[in-house]
């Protein structure tokens, strides 16, 4: 469960985020949305304890963000922006230095690894090195790499952008089996069509600051739009007007 409840952030003269609460609860799939620039990356790396908040708290299944970052790590698996993996390492040793990271070892880790190269069809991929991995194969590698520890939460920063219809499918139905076994799944988009066809819960956010939350016929009952798309436009305009 994330629980975040006032977050505001400042890069210099930029404030990235003005004021960011909203909840993502266990076995539920949870869309942050929002255009470009509108905050989302800040706040998953604020989740992710890449960053910390000026102010405000984070909690992941109780875990503070900012002063117990440790037993937040232990709690998340995160996709990030960008794939992050070691060039040079294959897959499967990728997968396998961050599972020792958290501290898995021997036949309990190869377990862990197999069952992921297997669910994630990896096949002859994950004995590659990354270096010149097609972005289908770095998603999956880095889903894989997010997942080895068992993770009860977890973030997704933008995870379809660049991904054909095989791999979209693929990773829907990875984070809908994630949600049904009772994960608490976020994932950050701007696309609205996406979110609506994936989530629980939408949190919407324009200049730094939720402007609206719920779950989709909530979100089109506060709009009084007539479907998401225009709900999303017209959350975001009042997000600039504020
Ligand atoms: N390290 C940084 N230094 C300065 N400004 C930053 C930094 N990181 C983010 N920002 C600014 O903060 C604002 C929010 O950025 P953020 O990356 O969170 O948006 P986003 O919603 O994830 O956008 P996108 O969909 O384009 O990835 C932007 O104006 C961005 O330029």
């Amino acid at each position: 469960m994330i629980q975040v409840d006032g977050l505001k952030k400042r890069f210099g003269a930029v404030q990235a985020l003005q004021d960011v609460s909203f909840s993502a609860g266990d076995g539920k799939i949870t869309g942050l949305l929002g255009h470009n620039g509108a905050g989302k990356s800040t706040t998953l790396r604020i989740l992710s304890t890449v960053i910390r908040a000026n102010e405000g708290r984070a909690l992941i299944d109780g875990h503070d963000c900012s002063t117990d970052p440790l037993a937040v790590r232990r709690s998340l698996g995160v996709l990030p922006h960008a794939s992050g993996l070691y060039a040079h390492l294959s897959g499967r040793e990728n997968i396998r230095y961050y599972g020792e990271l958290h501290g898995l070892r021997g036949a309990e880790l190869n377990r862990s690894i197999d069952r992921l190269v297997e669910r994630l069809a990896l096949g002859a991929v994950a004995e590659r090195r990354a270096k010149g991995y097609s972005q289908g194969e770095r998603l999956k590698v880095g889903l894989a790499r997010a997942l080895i520890h068992r993770p009860q939460t977890i973030i997704l920063d933008e995870p379809t952008n660049g991904l054909d219809v095989n791999a979209v499918r693929m990773l829907r139905e990875l984070i809908r089996e994630l949600r049904d076994s009772g994960r608490c799944v976020l994932f950050s988009s701007h696309v609205m069509q996406e979110v609506a066809a994936l989530c629980d819960d939408i949190v919407i956010i324009s200049h730094g600051r939720v402007v609206v939350r719920g779950t989709p016929a909530e979100i089109l009952k506060a709009t009084g739009a007539p479907d998401l798309e225009e709900a999303f436009v017209r959350a975001a305009d009042q997000g600039e007007v504020a």
